[in-house]
């Protein structure tokens, strides 16, 4: 491969990655192979230019909507000290899910003022812990959460401005685990059975809780606005009732859930385009029930942290089921991404230290003149936060009826659909299986690699949201370290745990 800029077709370019002259991948001015070598395997490595790019282009959004908004970033996303300083200093207010995130985000020296908590079984020391920290907002998830809080509230003798979750019946189309909005589900006030209007009726008994707004969030991974439109306006319905029954609203707060890229079967929508429809729904249904604009707030989450965020594994053993499948394993798995295994989710990854034989024609490349099939092109190139790459300028893409197909029709789609590109090619289809005693421990089942050899470097894209948080120790295999790479300076911001790690909270029997 040429090197240069990396592109994914009618995506941009991808953060700051590129091919070096080595042939070996780069993201944020750093040698990917290096890293590896340096830090171990598995490894985190996140795009910092590209987040604060990502949070500036929801920002620019959100500017240029007539809407007075306000973002936080959704911390169960990826949550350490380092992310929640980052999404602060570039301007976001920080939604935590749980006493640890809350934790974390004060520990990195975010205002409690700047911070809501979320969640639907807070404990009483997490409320005692977020009251007394002075904390921005508690949206209240159930009746028993409002009278435990109340109780706090009493005993530390402050008053604490709460929102209210309500599952606002509006099914978002995402895999059933991740939709949250629908009337079937163990978050929030239930809208459709009248729960939603009684418990405003009920807040008249809690002197010390001021609710000052609504909040829905309708599920994760969305490619579409209308479940956000649709919630807007059930929610505004219940907003006027609260306003007629006195409350101080201000606020109505819509989630998270907008989707990225994984593979090239999803499109993510422009930042734009929520806003837009959001803006729209919400004026027209403040007109039609008489109130003025609320306040919006959004809590987006893997927007921000998913594609910057890339899983580096080095290539152990392998296996052939002939006929059937080319097994390859690596040095992680489900206990770093447990996201095959819990939803089915697929990802795209290269042999980073031979992108010469990566992908052949996946990649499009800039800055450098290409061959055949290749064509150079001018236009704007944005990401689905609506930021200008900063590579727009000069970028070759290919033609678009040779373009690959990727992810659901794997390898032979590829192979089939590239034509001449890929005549000599050593590309082949892979399963790569993690290291866990478990069969669907797998990271991806239809890899298109060249033929892996023990010891390349494997990395795996878009991993930045809900893998870090999500990974455990299964098999007691310590968590992957994770490194921020940004102008050609890696800093560890995790640092590996260790097998000794594993057994420091354990207590011998003799
Ligand atoms: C209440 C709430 N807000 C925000 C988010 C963030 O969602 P996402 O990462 O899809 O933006 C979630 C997760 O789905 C959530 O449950
Ligand atoms: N963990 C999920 C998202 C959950 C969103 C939190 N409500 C995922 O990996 O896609």
């Amino acid at each position: 491969m040429a090197p240069g800029v990396l592109e994914w077709p009618g995506h941009g370019t991808w953060g700051t990655m590129e091919v070096l002259d080595n042939q070996h991948l780069s993201i944020g001015g750093c040698d990917v192979v290096e890293l590896a070598n340096q830090f171990g395997t598995p490894l985190f490595v996140y795009d910092v230019e590209w987040v604060r790019q990502r949070i500036r282009g929801i920002l620019q959004a959100v500017k240029r909507s007539n809407l007075n908004v306000r973002v936080s970033y959704a911390s169960k996303a990826f949550c350490t000290v380092a992310v929640c300083q980052l999404v602060h200093e570039e301007g976001l207010g920080l939604d935590v899910v749980s006493g640890g995130e809350l934790y974390t985000a004060l520990q990195a020296g975010v205002p409690a003022s700047d911070i809501h908590l979320h969640g639907n079984n807070k404990s009483w020391a997490e409320l005692e812990f977020a009251v007394s920290s002075g904390i921005g907002l508690i949206i209240v998830d159930n009746f028993v959460e409002l009278d435990m809080l109340s109780e706090v509230a009493d005993k530390l003798e402050k008053d604490v401005s709460i929102l209210l979750r309500i599952s606002p019946g509006v099914e978002a189309h995402t895999h059933e685990f991740i939709s949250t909005g629908q009337q079937d589900s163990k978050f929030g006030f239930d809208l459709e059975s009248g729960q939603a209007e009684d418990v405003l009726t009920q807040l008249g008994d809690y002197p010390r809780l001021h609710c000052v707004g609504l909040h829905s969030h309708i599920g994760s991974q969305i490619f579409e606005p209308q479940g956000f439109t649709a919630a807007v306006f059930r929610m505004v319905e219940l907003y006027r009732d609260g306003l007629a029954l006195g409350l101080p609203l201000k606020i109505l707060n819509l989630g998270g859930g907008f989707g990225i890229r994984y593979t090239s079967g999803d499109r993510p929508l422009a930042f734009d385009v929520y806003m837009d429809a959001i803006e729209t729904a919400l004026t027209e249904a403040c007109r039609r029930q008489g109130v003025q604009v609320p306040e919006v707030w959004l809590e987006p989450g893997r927007v921000i942290v998913g594609p910057p965020g890339t899983t580096l594994y080095t290539v152990g053993t392998q296996k052939s089921v002939p006929g059937v499948r080319n097994y390859v394993s690596v040095d992680g798995g489900m206990t770093d991404n447990p996201r095959l295994a819990l939803y089915g989710a697929k990802y795209e990854a290269v042999l980073a230290n031979r992108m010469d034989e990566a992908w052949g024609n996946h990649w499009l490349r800039g800055g450098v003149e290409g061959s055949g099939s290749t064509k150079l092109v001018n236009r704007p190139l944005r990401d689905e936060t609506g930021v200008p790459t900063p590579h727009e300028a000069k970028t070759l893409v290919l033609h678009a009826n040779k373009m690959p197909v990727m992810g659901d029709t794997g390898v032979n789609g590829v192979l089939d659909n590239a034509h001449g590109q890929s005549e000599g090619s050593s590309l082949e289809r892979w399963s790569v299986a993690g290291k866990c005693c478990e069969s669907g421990d797998m990271l991806i089942w239809d890899a298109t690699l060249p033929h892996p050899k023990q010891g390349d470097v494997l990395a795996v894209f878009s991993t930045g949201a809900y893998n870090y948080s999500m990974a455990s120790n299964y098999n007691r295999n310590p968590k992957p370290a994770v490194v921020f790479v940004e102008n050609g300076n890696p800093t560890v911001v995790v640092e590996r745990e260790t097998w000794a790690d594993m057994v420091r909270q354990d207590r011998p029997l003799y």
